[in-house]
């Protein structure tokens, strides 16, 4: 399969600091992909570069068939060409139903929740309750999100984010603050979800990471320590000594 992203000797310095040192990664279009890597290792900056809220000062991020370079484009463009971004902290409306944020993620601009009021359509209808089926959040289609769980405001979001229907998913930290059954039950939905669409989770905790039985790339002072199975860059001497041997 044919890679959907391709970032090739990306660096960028911060105050002659360099966060990110000719990094190179790739990405087909249905894979899931774990980033890890110790505190400041580039994690958080690589998923700014790819959606263009920070600018490489050298490399190429290349996009889709045609590899179309990412570097011109403006965060709200990226968006547009199917990049989604889950930050760690969700961002729901808490105050809305579950359907009504799901609504207004489908209705607005990428990105941007600008319409808040809208009455929903037959067909926009079915397309909420099948993202609401789709991140186990069927039952609470009339809750207010604020009343959700802590696991249940992030399905909710990704939820917002599938709306959207990107190709490429980057998610931050999902496991964070989840209990073990959510935990269990995201890891189940990200493999799903992967199997149309690329997704890439930066994660802390190597039993999710474990689960997520994916390929891994250790990010190390910028750049690709190790890549490969969790077992194969488990047994590397460079990331037990810098990472998991901590
Ligand atoms: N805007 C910025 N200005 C200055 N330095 C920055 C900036 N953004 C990141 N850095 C530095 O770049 C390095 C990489 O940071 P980054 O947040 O990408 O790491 P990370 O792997 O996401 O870390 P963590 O696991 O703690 O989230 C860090 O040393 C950080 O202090």
């Amino acid at each position: 399969m044919s890679d959907l992203l391709e970032v090739s000797g990306i660096s960028k310095s911060f105050d002659g600091f360099k966060a990110i040192n000719n990094l190179s990664f790739s990405i087909a279009e249905a894979e899931l992909r774990a980033i890890i890597g110790p505190n400041g290792a580039g994690k958080t900056t690589f998923m700014d570069i790819v959606t263009g809220k920070t600018r490489p000062d050298e490399g190429q991020v290349r996009w889709g068939e045609t590899s179309r370079s990412l570097l011109k484009m403006s965060e709200a463009q990226i968006a547009r060409e199917g990049i989604g971004r889950k930050f760690q902290r969700p961002t729901v409306f808490e105050d809305q139903s579950v359907a009504d944020n799901l609504t207004m993620a489908l209705k607005a601009p990428r990105g941007a929740f600008s319409v808040l009021v809208w009455k929903a359509g037959k067909a926009s209808r079915a397309r909420v309750e099948e993202l609401a089926a789709e991140v186990g959040l069927a039952e609470q289609l009339h809750r207010k999100a604020g009343e959700l769980s802590h696991g249940q405001k992030q399905w909710l979001e990704i939820g917002m984010l599938l709306a959207q229907e990107p190709r490429l998913l980057l998610v931050d930290e999902p496991a964070a603050g989840m209990t073990l059954a959510e935990r269990e039950q995201t890891t189940t939905l990200l493999k799903r979800l992967a199997e149309t669409r690329a997704v890439v989770v930066v994660e802390h905790d190597m039993e999710f990471v474990r689960r997520l039985n994916c390929k891994v790339t250790v990010l190390h002072q910028g750049a690709v320590l190790a890549e490969g199975s969790l077992d194969h860059v488990s047994a590397n001497s460079d990331v037990i000594e810098v990472y998991l041997g901590r």
